[in-house]
């Protein structure tokens, strides 16, 4: 077990949001979180990520409390990747060095650059490392921001919405190096997408969040029109293509 939510509940001022969030994840699990606008997605990662405290319940990364961590310890053991991004005077290339910040006392050293140039290739953005953020489309920036994660090599990958602003080719090709990253070095991926489908691609675990809380978790087998219909309120089929399943609004 690498990472553990326990009993998780969380609310904004006068507004409940989280209850009763119970999940774990394994070495090389790669899961979706899936549900309608404003069920609790993004709140569910900043709680995993330390940005927000629940009120109740803990959240535990391999044996540890994450509240007992240093922001180093967290940051070498979490990467995440907020739903929005800003373009700032940054290259690309120190960009993505950045997310070695948490493994850098003083300098750089040779492994760091090595790391960032390595994920810099594996995300297809050599040509942009000398770019500044503040001149790239909202998807080359959503992949440079990806590729920071990646470079902090940590062991569970939170990512809001990764895809949200890629076109069809990024989508496929950038879920495809995630899940080829989780399953290589055995880390866990946890993801927010609105995009069934592709979540279908990219994750074997699968968690249906509904009024604030747990409506269905597990494997393939919990995509069904009852479950999809009883989240999103829309009827659906499920049609199975080359034996994947296929959500087609009716
Ligand atoms: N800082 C905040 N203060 C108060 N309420 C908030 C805050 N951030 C989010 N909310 C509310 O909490 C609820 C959950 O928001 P959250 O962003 O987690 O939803 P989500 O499932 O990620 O939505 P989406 O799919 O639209 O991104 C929503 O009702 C939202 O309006």
């Amino acid at each position: 077990m690498i990472l553990s939510v326990n009993g998780l509940k969380f609310k904004y001022p006068g507004r409940r949001v989280l209850q009763d969030i119970d999940f774990s994840v394994e070495k090389g699990d790669c899961l979706a979180i899936l549900g309608t606008n404003g069920v609790g997605k993004s709140t569910l990662l900043k709680c995993i990520n330390r940005i927000l405290k629940p009120q109740s319940g803990a959240v535990y990364i391999q044996e540890d409390e994450i509240f007992k961590l240093s922001r180093n310890e967290l940051a070498q053991k979490v990467g995440y990747v907020a739903q929005k991004h800003e373009g700032a005077r940054l290259t690309v290339f120190d960009a993505v060095l950045l997310g070695r910040k948490p493994y850098i006392k003083w300098d750089a050293s040779p492994k760091d650059m090595e790391v960032t140039r390595r994920v810099l290739k594996l995300m297809e953005l050599e040509d942009y490392s000398l770019r500044y953020l503040d001149e790239l489309s909202g998807g080359e920036l959503q992949k440079v921001v990806i590729a920071r994660a990646l470079a902090q090599e940590p062991n569970i990958l939170l990512l809001d919405e990764p895809t949200s602003n890629l076109d069809l080719k990024n989508q496929v090709e950038v879920i495809a190096i995630i899940k080829k990253v989780v399953k290589e070095q055995q880390i866990a991926a946890i993801v927010t997408m609105h995009d069934i489908n592709l979540a279908i691609r990219f994750a074997d675990k699968f968690i249906f969040l509904k009024n604030g809380t747990i409506f269905a978790a597990g494997g393939v087998e919990i995509i069904t029109p009852k479950n999809i219909e009883s989240v999103y309120s829309v009827p659906v089929a499920v049609e199975k293509f080359n034996n994947i399943p296929v959500v087609l609004p009716l």
